[in-house]
């Protein structure tokens, strides 16, 4: 289903993170199909190019190159490819990020310095390098994390993720105050249970053969969400319609984060 105008982002430039598979992938897709020139990056290089040959299928221009979050010297690699394809940068999504469930107790220190690593440490090292990038342009810019729904709720399972992304919470808020006279809009959005190849691999395979319909029966709207719904959302809040708009996070889960509501009352 098309929701915006092939026009509401016409001559904008963005680079999305792990935007070679699942979330990221589809939220690349959404940006392109409303105009945007994309620049979709991962570890795998063979992966990003594959997604790069279908959305130039599509008519998006696109270009893929290979980037490791956790390595600065690549991450300003990413940013000096963008700039030397399209000429400038205006969005930056942050979807690149994971983790394995474990108990908390068992949890080595490589580990949890993995998934910090991986999730707060990159973020930030993107964030920056591309930041430096608007305030050089002189035209502002918008980033949108994708965090996680139960950021202020905590998730057993996965203690060292949802440190990460408590970390890049604060970050972006902070962000927003430091950059919000560059006209630098940071925000976050968290989503719920989406089925991915990545998430089955790392998480669902660890939960149970289950865990996708065990989530779902908590899920108030009764279903798991649909991909091209996180694309609607980051393609808003990185639009003109959500200047605005910066520092927020905002949750995508079907109410899955409400909880269950007082089961003893009749209505
Ligand atoms: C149990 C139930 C939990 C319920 C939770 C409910 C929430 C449900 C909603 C789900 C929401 C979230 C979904 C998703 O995030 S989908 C995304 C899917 N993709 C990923 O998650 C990708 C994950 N992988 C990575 O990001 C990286 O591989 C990672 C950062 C994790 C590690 O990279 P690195 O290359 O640094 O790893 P090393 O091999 O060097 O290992 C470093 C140490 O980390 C330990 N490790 C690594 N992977 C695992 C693993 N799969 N299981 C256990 N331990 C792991 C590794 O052993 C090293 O430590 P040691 O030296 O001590 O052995
Ligand atoms: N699916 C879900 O239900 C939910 C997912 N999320 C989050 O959404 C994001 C996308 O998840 P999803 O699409 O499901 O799973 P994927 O495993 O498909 O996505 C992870 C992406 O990040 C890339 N990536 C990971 N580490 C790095 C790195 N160091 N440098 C560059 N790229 C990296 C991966 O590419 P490569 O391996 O080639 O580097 C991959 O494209 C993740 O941050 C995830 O935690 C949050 C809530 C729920």
């Amino acid at each position: 289903m098309k929701i915006f105008s092939e026009h509401l982002l016409r001559e904008k430039v963005a680079i999305v993170t792990g935007g070679g598979t699942g979330i990221g992938k589809q939220i690349a897709q959404e940006l392109g199909r409303s105009g945007a020139k994309l620049v979709i990056t991962g570890r795998r290089k063979e992966v990003v190019e594959a997604t790069m040959q279908e959305f130039l299928a599509l008519g998006i221009e696109t270009r893929a190159i290979s980037t490791d979050i956790r390595e600065p010297q690549q991450v300003q690699r990413l940013v000096d490819y963008t700039v030397e394809s399209f000429g400038r940068i205006d969005i930056l999504v942050n979807n690149a990020g994971g983790q394995f469930p474990k108990k908390s107790e068992e949890i080595s220190p490589n580990g949890w310095n993995a998934v910090i690593h991986n999730n707060l440490n990159g973020t930030f090292y993107v964030t920056q390098a591309v930041a430096k990038q608007f305030i050089k342009q002189g035209t502002g810019g918008a980033i949108t994390n994708i965090l996680v729904s139960f950021l202020h709720r905590g998730a057993p399972g996965i203690a060292h993720s949802v440190a990460a992304r408590n970390g890049i919470y604060g970050m972006m808020r902070t962000l927003a105050l430091e950059w919000a006279k560059h006209n630098i809009r940071i925000n976050g959005i968290g989503p719920g249970l989406f089925v991915t190849e990545g998430m089955q691999e790392e998480m669902a395979s660890a939960a149970g053969a289950h865990f996708i319909e065990q989530v779902t029966q908590d899920v108030p709207l009764g279903r798991t969400g649909k991909l091209e719904e996180l694309g609607w959302l980051v393609t808003y809040l990185s639009s003109p319609a959500a200047e605005y708009i910066t520092g927020e996070f905002i949750i995508i889960d079907g109410g899955n984060s409400l909880g269950r509501g007082l089961t003893f009352v009749p209505y």
